[in-house]
């Protein structure tokens, strides 16, 4: 099987801080993975060293075989790695319809364009309606992001970062905030993703790990404790101890 997303011997520190030690990942094609840790285990400054938010201080992180350890976001973006981000503090004056022609089109190359080519191209705009769709935002598509529910925000993250057609996502914590009931749109649409493209997903909501993930990372202080299969991974006792505890036992 292909390697999709790899972290050769990662190391980062914060001054005499060592957030990631020695960290060697592998995240298969097609893979759902999840990244599991108690909080301020390191899986953000993870996520961001991958994005290219962040420098390694060594090591290597390659994407399908390529070293991409040095390229900035937007390269690594372009070479097929997306990663859902806070879509409210960016695109809050602009409704879903606007948000996913926009992202859209910056895929095409045609961001520039867009606000004067909206609605003219029927490829573009039977993209939009199928993510809308896809993603349950039809019946808000027209109305601003800042007053859409929060769920329905969460949603529209993930319909952008798909827009750009990621072989590879980074799903970051998807699910955090979402009242109950607005949880079960999220899991289903996460649940509902393009079988080609990798996921790898960081998430404290364990339900959602364990329904999702075929194999789950574990980090503690910087470091891999353990991989494997989700039973795998909750049946290890070190993985109990300093991290599921009772929640492994349901
Ligand atoms: N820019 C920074 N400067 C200094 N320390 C930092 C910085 N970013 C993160 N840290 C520290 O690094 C450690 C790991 O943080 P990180 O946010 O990566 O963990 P996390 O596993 O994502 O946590 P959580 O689950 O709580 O979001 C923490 O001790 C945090 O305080």
């Amino acid at each position: 099987m292909t390697i999709a997303l790899e972290t050769r011997n990662l190391e980062k520190s914060f001054g005499g801080l060592r957030v990631t030690r020695d960290l060697s990942l592998k995240v298969m094609q097609g893979a759902r993975h999840a990244l599991i840790g108690p909080n301020g285990a390191g899986k953000t400054t993870v996520i961001n060293q991958l994005t290219g938010v962040l420098t390694p201080n060594s090591g290597r992180i390659l994407l399908e075989g390529h070293d991409i350890t040095g390229l900035s976001v937007h390269r690594r973006v372009l070479r097929g790695l997306s990663r859902t981000f806070q879509i409210n503090q960016l695109y809050a004056d602009l409704t879903p319809l606007e948000t996913i022609g926009l992202a859209v089109s910056e895929r095409m190359g045609r961001g520039g364009d867009w606000w004067r080519r909206m609605g003219t191209r029927d490829d573009v705009n039977a993209e939009i309606a199928e993510l809308l769709s896809r993603f349950h935002l039809l019946d808000v598509m027209t109305e601003l992001t800042s007053t859409l529910p929060y769920g329905k925000q969460r949603l529209l993250e993930i319909a952008v970062a798909i827009a750009a057609k990621p072989r590879v996502l980074l799903l970051d914590e998807p699910a955090a905030g979402v009242p109950e009931s607005e949880r079960h749109d999220i899991l289903a649409a996460v649940a509902a993703l393009p079988r080609d493209v990798t996921v790898l997903l960081i998430e404290h909501d364990m339900d959602l790990v364990f329904s999702f993930a075929d194999r789950i990372s574990v980090l503690v202080n910087g470091g891999l404790l353990t991989e494997g299969a989700p039973d795998e991974v909750a049946r290890d006792p070190q993985v109990r101890a300093v991290y599921l505890g009772e929640a492994a036992d349901a």
